[in-house]
């Protein structure tokens, strides 16, 4: 009674003095161990003895998926943009309104981040990603000018070179592009490079010399963790998850811990640090001895030489110590690769599957490159180009469709906070927990112009955007600037904070309401990479759409013999199987673990020098 009635009854008060919608959940889906618990046994026992729960059921709104399972409906079968979820635990307020979105980001004093769900990242250092107030403010102040257009410049040149070798290792002995199973090992593997590079100022070499070969990721790890410092990064990049809940485990458990899984995991942790803390006192020997130039450049080299540059100025206070750069090189490293590779990732396995927007890229890129080599091309020029052109529509569409940051979750200042909420001004509680849903208002048909499905016969899961296209993969709706609107933000209400880069918008494109498209979220808690994942990923997909073009494979249905013999239609058959296959696994097979991803699948993916595609004549 003390521990669930008496405050559940307290939060059904509180919710109802809102005058909000609220839907009542038995438990706290934030009590890690509750949640645990019960979704083994209430839930289980729930959903086998009753029918499918609806889109507003408690038995999926406890459930952690459901902002990426359910995306836009349980607002539209709710009527409302905004609700909450009231649990023994506490309040989530849930919504898909770009104007509450926009003035929740605006106003970062009154509605902070939610720290508490990010502290298991603390295990390197404390770091810009799960700090708040002063410390973090002293953070994103040393942190910011690392993420500078040099910076960007280097992960522009490292993907480059990276993105040609990653194409080099898709052909095959008899030197025709072999079928890629797993592209996603690829990108990965790619973003990692780029990382290295970037980050940390260390060109990477796989042990094997190849990359993308059909090796697993992590295999290059010796039984005992490598010592080279490639596949110790490597292999706490694949572990993270498992690396983060054992770190958050008492230290005498861990230390007693003898089951070889953990171990593993252990000694990569400790491996990764040795070799970050020695690169780090090297850095610093570079910088004394004038070895400036790539100390400048790289990010750990930016966040060194800071140390020195505060020491040396008026408040020794102020430099990060080295637990402090070794944290937050590894939340680059954690925000930043598995992001972008999974953004190549969920581009190419979309360029594939709508072959017409593939076109129409390579046609632009035509006209931007005219044929000249990779190796003239240049940031200053062509990058601004590819920004704003069809390539910066093809990435903005594929952020909007899959958003591999599901919610962005931020916590309500005490005693309360105010919000306009559809015009009316409602006291939200102090301690609730806001989630900004990104996948429901990238979909919310209020704020984005649509049009007419493209097949209205053809059924969407979730049943939420039946009547418009904002749940198909368009990326000319990008290309018409005529569509900008505006928000209550810009209208006034409340002061949008500063974002990082001012000089990162995507401004010949499309520039939707304000709240309504925040893949990087938005003020002054935005993504500090923003540009350097932008750059590398345009970058990576201006490579490969330049000289190359991505189809489905269809080694399942026919082999390339049969394929080559084939006539038109028959082509068209097996194309459409793997099609059917290729959205079902978009549509049905993706989890979030840190970010979005295809999860238990892969869509396989077959690469082809322009001129020789297989599909693209149907
Ligand atoms: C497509 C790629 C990326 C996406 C979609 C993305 C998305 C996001 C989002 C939504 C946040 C806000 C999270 C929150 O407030 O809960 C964030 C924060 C952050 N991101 Fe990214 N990110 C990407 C790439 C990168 C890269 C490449 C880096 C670094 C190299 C990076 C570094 C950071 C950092 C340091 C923060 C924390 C900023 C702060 O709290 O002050 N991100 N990112």
């Amino acid at each position: 009674i003390n521990r669930i009635c008496l405050p559940l009854i307290k939060n059904i008060r509180t919710a109802k003095a809102t005058g909000l919608c609220f839907i009542v959940v038995p438990y706290y889906h934030y009590n890690f161990l509750t949640a645990r618990l019960m979704s083994r046994t209430l839930l289980r026992l729930c959903n086998l003895l009753c029918p499918g729960p609806s889109f507003t059921s408690w038995r999926v709104l406890v459930t952690s998926a459901w902002p990426l399972k359910l995306q836009h409906a349980p607002f539209k079968a709710l009527g409302t943009d905004t609700f909450l979820i009231v649990a023994p635990g506490g309040i989530i307020l849930n919504t898909a309104d770009a104007d509450v979105i926009s003035q929740v980001l605006a106003r970062g004093q009154d509605f902070p981040k939610a720290t508490e769900i990010y502290r298991s990242i603390n295990i390197y250092g404390r770091n810009v990603v799960s700090s708040d107030g002063p410390i973090w403010r002293h953070h994103r102040k040393i942190t910011s000018p690392a993420f500078s257009e040099r910076n960007n410049h280097l992960v522009w040149k490292e993907t480059l070179d990276r993105t040609q070798a990653m194409l080099a290792s898709f052909v095959g002995a008899d030197g025709q592009f072999r079928t890629v199973e797993h592209i996603a090992r690829d990108t990965t593997r790619l973003s990692l490079e780029v990382m290295g590079r970037a980050c940390l100022g260390e060109k990477l070499e796989w042990p094997s010399n190849i990359v993308g070969n059909n090796r697993q990721l992590g295999e290059s790890c010796s039984d005992t963790v490598s010592q080279s410092f490639t596949s110790s990064l490597e292999y706490v990049a694949l572990h993270i998850v498992s690396i983060m809940a054992i770190k958050a485990l008492p230290e005498w458990i861990i230390r007693t811990i003898l089951f070889i899984p953990c171990k593993k995991s252990l000694e990569a942790y400790d491996d990764w640090g040795r070799h970050m803390r020695s690169m780090i006192s090297r850095k610093r020997s570079e910088i004394k001895t004038g070895f400036v130039e790539a100390a400048a450049t790289d990010l750990i080299g930016q966040l060194v030489r800071s140390q020195d540059d505060f020491v040396d100025g008026k408040s020794q206070r102020v430099a990060l110590t080295d637990s402090e750069v070794l944290g937050n090189l590894f939340v680059f490293i954690v925000a930043g690769h598995e992001t972008s590779a999974n953004t190549i990732h969920f581009a190419l396995l979309l360029l594939a599957l709508h072959p017409m927007a593939q076109k129409m890229a390579q046609s632009e890129l035509v006209k931007i490159f005219k044929g000249r080599p990779i190796a003239s091309w240049s940031f200053d020029q062509d990058l601004p180009l590819l920004l704003n052109g069809m390539l910066g529509a093809v990435l903005n569409e594929v952020l909007r469709l899959i958003s591999l940051v599901l919610t962005i979750p931020k916590v309500v200042t005490s005693p309360s906070q105010s919000l306009l909420v559809d015009g009316n001004e409602v006291q939200i509680p102090g301690k609730t927990l806001i989630r900004l849903c990104v996948p429901a208002v990238h979909r919310n048909p209020k704020f984005w112009p649509s049009g007419p499905p493209t097949d209205p016969g053809k059924l969407l899961f979730p049943l939420d955007n039946l009547d418009n296209d904002l749940g198909e993969f368009k990326p000319e709706r990008w290309l018409d600037r005529s569509r900008t609107r505006l928000s209550t933000a810009e209208k006034g209400y409340g002061s949008p904070a500063p974002t990082p880069c001012s000089s990162d918008d995507n401004s010949g494109l499309y520039t939707p309401v304000k709240g309504a498209f925040i893949p990087f979220s938005d003020g002054q808690r935005s993504c500090l990479g923003r540009r350097f994942a932008q750059v590398e990923i345009l970058t990576a997909l201006a490579v490969i759409l330049s000289e190359y073009s991505v189809e489905l494979a269809v080694d399942e249905w026919a082999s390339d013999e049969e394929v080559r013999k084939m006539a038109s239609d028959k082509r068209r058959e097996v194309w459409s199987k793997a099609r059917q296959k290729g959205e079902f696994a978009l549509q049905n097979k993706l989890v979030s673990i840190i970010t979005v991803q295809l999860n238990g699948t892969s869509i396989p993916l077959r690469f082809s020098k322009k001129g020789h595609e297989r599909f693209y004549d149907l």
